[in-house]
């Protein structure tokens, strides 16, 4: 049996993650915080309020935290967690480098997973295009994400994921150009970005290569949130066994 505390515990994931939560048998949530107050339990569980984290981890000492929330409070709740030992699941986006730096800090004293995405598909996704990016080493290459109207950070994490994997293989685009306008002729060092947002879309990806005659589009289309949710709880029980340290969601995936 993993014992969860689930952070962000009103907003869309953590809803999600408290559903996924209560469909597993082999997962229990020992507590659930919000910032806001909320009245009624979600899937079962009381919400209490984020001021009461330190006491309530003190208190029960879960196995792992899941937090989807923003990153200031990210970064709080993973020094909390390296204070008491509880291994530190994050799916939240938008950090900056500094950010990165303090959640790998934590890192040094318990078990640290952060993924931009926990969609087995996109995990997929990232493989393929990484592939494709080697094959087709003169290929224009231009990313579009799209994502339901309320997301704060843009480009996605998820976006600025596969960014980092397609200049890993293609060392000569060293520019991310944000949307174009006006007299825009493309270079051949830079990567286009485009952010979109509409409706309840739950995530698309899309990454283009465009070359000669020819043109490749991989696309990963999310359904609904619970992908994320049961990508993350996958986590959470793998991290549970895990000692202090960085990691991430492919090794998740091939264990
Ligand atoms: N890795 C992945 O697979 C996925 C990652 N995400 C990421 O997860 C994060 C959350 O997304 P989503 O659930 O849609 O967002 P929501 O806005 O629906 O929920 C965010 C939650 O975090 C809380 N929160 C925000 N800021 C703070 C703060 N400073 N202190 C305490 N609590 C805070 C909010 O509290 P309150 O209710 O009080 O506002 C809310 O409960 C985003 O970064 C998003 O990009 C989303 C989907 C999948
Ligand atoms: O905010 C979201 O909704 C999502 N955020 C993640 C991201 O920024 O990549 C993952 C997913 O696309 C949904």
């Amino acid at each position: 049996m993993v014992r969860i505390a689930v952070t962000g515990a009103a907003g869309r994931m953590g809803r999600e993650v408290l559903a996924a939560a209560a469909d597993r048998e082999n997962c229990e949530v020992d507590f659930a915080v919000n910032r806001t107050s909320v009245d009624e339990p979600i899937s079962g569980v009381v919400i209490e309020s984020t001021d009461n984290f330190e006491a309530l981890l003190d208190d029960y000492q879960p196995d792992v935290v899941v937090d989807f929330t923003g990153p200031e409070s990210a970064i709080e709740y993973s020094e909390a967690c390296a204070e008491t030992g509880v291994g530190f699941v994050t799916g939240t986006t938008g950090f900056d480098d500094e950010g990165i730096a303090e959640l790998k800090f934590a890192s040094e004293s318990t078990a640290v997973l952060k993924a931009s995405n926990f969609s087995r598909g996109v995990a997929a996704l990232r493989l393929a295009v990484q592939e494709a990016t080697a094959a087709l080493p003169d290929a224009d290459i231009e990313l579009t994400e799209t994502h339901h109207n309320a997301k704060r950070d843009a480009p996605s994490g998820t976006a600025k994921t596969l960014l980092d994997d397609i200049e890993g293989v293609r060392e000569d685009l060293s520019e991310r150009v944000h949307g174009r306008e006006g007299e825009a002729p493309r270079s051949t060092d830079e990567i286009g970005v485009h952010a979109r947002r509409a409706g309840d879309i739950a995530g698309e990806h899309e990454v283009l290569l465009g070359g000669s005659n020819e043109a490749l589009s991989l696309t990963h289309r999310a359904g609904d949130r619970s992908i994320f949710a049961d990508g993350a709880l996958d986590a959470a029980e793998w991290l549970a066994e895990r000692e202090a340290g960085w990691y991430d969601f492919f090794e998740v995936i091939e264990d």
